[in-house]
């Protein structure tokens, strides 16, 4: 398994190219089993959890080819799709494969999809895609692992629905979304997340044809159509990766101007940077960030959007370690999301886990150690904690990091870190 080696204590400077969104590729990928036409993504990061959905869709007869010519640009079309299954072992490394599953339903009125399962941050159950498609109209049992989803003898779409979700639900908003394009009448999504990857989604589903109102706001009306057709759109910027490289540079000190941010997409995380000290000015396509010295600890709580991103506690969590001063960050979203705390002690951090809330007592250095990364986001505070720390800091287990940012310890040597690859 690659690790990744980080001699701490060098500012960064210079700039670096955000990728398109892991969050807005992935359900967009998806979005091309609506249609027997040509789909033409650009700007798809070039990520592990891309690749798993590449093969998990050719896996049911899509063709699917990342151009050789045009970097980002991947080419689907789903008109051969002879099998409309998506098997645990594809599923089990990456959640967001039931995302499969409103398409597919959709549009070949059957699907199987193997239930995702738990994973290091939390439990996450799908009760509510499958409430949802159910109040559609489709039969879905659990069996053996997966979900049989099919429509009802004589039935060829599913029906509009009005659906109010528990709670929050991101993918969960963006299967009903892609489910209902199709659907006979209306759906209404009561609840819905707002986060910008369903905006993206969304605008996509509307330039392939689908009649869709509302989205980004908590109720979206969709009116479904016999039959979409193909589109060329482009993936909206991680909002994440820039946030990640946002902390970095607050964490490290420096001056980095990140090409393509999205600040209007980050306005909680951007309001706490600057409180915590950092210059942070954003113009059309750019977001640049100053940061000197020692930045002011912030409490934040994770919230759906507009709020503070879950995606985004970990990465501010290794800040607040070497801020001045004591905060609080509480975590609402997932159950078990605090995995990188026990790393970041090793590395010297003071922190305190009471339940859902962290107490971090900033300490002024950090002492490079070999920790493990957990999850995705875990992986990147670690990655932030070693920019910092004294010494040397190996992160083992990054394929978890490959799983979500494209390139990221190539972009931080670009910007001047001392960080690099060690192969297995
Ligand atoms: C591919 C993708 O976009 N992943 C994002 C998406 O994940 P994902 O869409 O899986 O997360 P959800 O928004 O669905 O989860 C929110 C909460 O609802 C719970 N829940 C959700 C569905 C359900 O049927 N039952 C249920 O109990 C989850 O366990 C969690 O506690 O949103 C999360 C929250 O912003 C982000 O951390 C992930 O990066
Ligand atoms: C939790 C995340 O992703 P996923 O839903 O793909 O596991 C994430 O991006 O931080």
């Amino acid at each position: 398994m690659d690790k990744l080696r980080i001699k701490g204590g060098k500012s960064l400077a210079g700039s670096v190219d955000i990728s398109g969104a892991k969050n807005a590729a992935l359900p967009e990928l998806c979005a091309a089993l609506l249609t027997a036409d040509t789909v033409t993504l650009l700007n798809v990061p070039g990520l592990q959890d891309v690749a798993t959905m590449l093969k998990l869709i050719r896996n049911m007869g899509v063709e699917a080819e990342r151009s050789a010519s045009a970097p980002g640009t991947v080419i689907l079309n789903a008109g051969p799709l002879s099998s409309p299954e998506a098997p645990y072992e594809l599923v089990k490394t990456m959640r967001a494969s039931v995302l499969a599953l409103g398409p597919l339903l959709a549009r070949f009125g059957e699907a199987t999809v193997s239930l995702p399962g738990g994973c290091a941050i939390g439990s996450r159950p799908v009760d509510q895609h499958i409430k949802g498609l159910q109040a559609m109209g489709a039969d879905i049992i659990v069996e053996h692992g997966y979900m049989l989803a099919r429509l009802p003898k004589g039935q060829t779409r599913l029906k509009g629905a009005a659906i109010t979700t528990d709670m929050v639900t991101v993918t969960g908003t963006e299967n009903f979304l892609m489910a209902a394009t199709l659907a006979e009448g209306e759906t209404i999504l009561e609840n819905a997340a707002q986060e910008p990857e369903i905006g993206d989604l969304a605008e996509m589903l509307i330039k392939m044809g689908a009649n869709i109102e509302g989205h980004g706001s908590r109720r979206i009306r969709i009116q479904g159509v016999e039959r979409l057709h193909g589109c060329t759109h482009q993936v909206v910027a991680d909002r994440i990766e820039t946030g990640t490289f946002l902390c970095a540079v607050a964490a490290a000190g420096g001056d980095v101007v990140l090409n393509h941010g999205r600040a209007d997409h980050l306005d909680v995380v951007i309001e706490k940077l600057r409180e915590a000290g950092a210059t942070v000015t954003a113009g059309e396509g750019f977001i640049r960030i100053q940061a000197q010295g020692r930045m002011k600890a912030q409490s934040f709580r994770t919230t759906e959007y507009p709020g503070f991103p879950t995606d985004m506690q970990a990465q501010f969590m290794a800040l607040n370690a070497i801020a001045q001063g004591t905060s609080t960050v509480t975590e609402t979203i997932f159950e078990n999301r605090f995995m990188h705390v026990n790393e970041m002690v090793r590395l010297g951090a003071k922190i305190q886990i009471e339940g859902k809330v962290c107490v971090i007592n900033g300490v002024e250095q950090l002492s490079g150690a070999t920790v493990m990364a957990t999850d995705l986001r875990a992986s990147a505070s670690l990655v932030i904690a070693g920019l910092v720390a004294s010494g040397e800091t190996f992160v083992e287990r990054i394929y978890h990091l490959d799983r979500g940012y494209d390139q990221m310890e190539a972009k931080l040597r670009g910007i001047g870190a001392d960080i690099e690859r060690m192969k297995a």
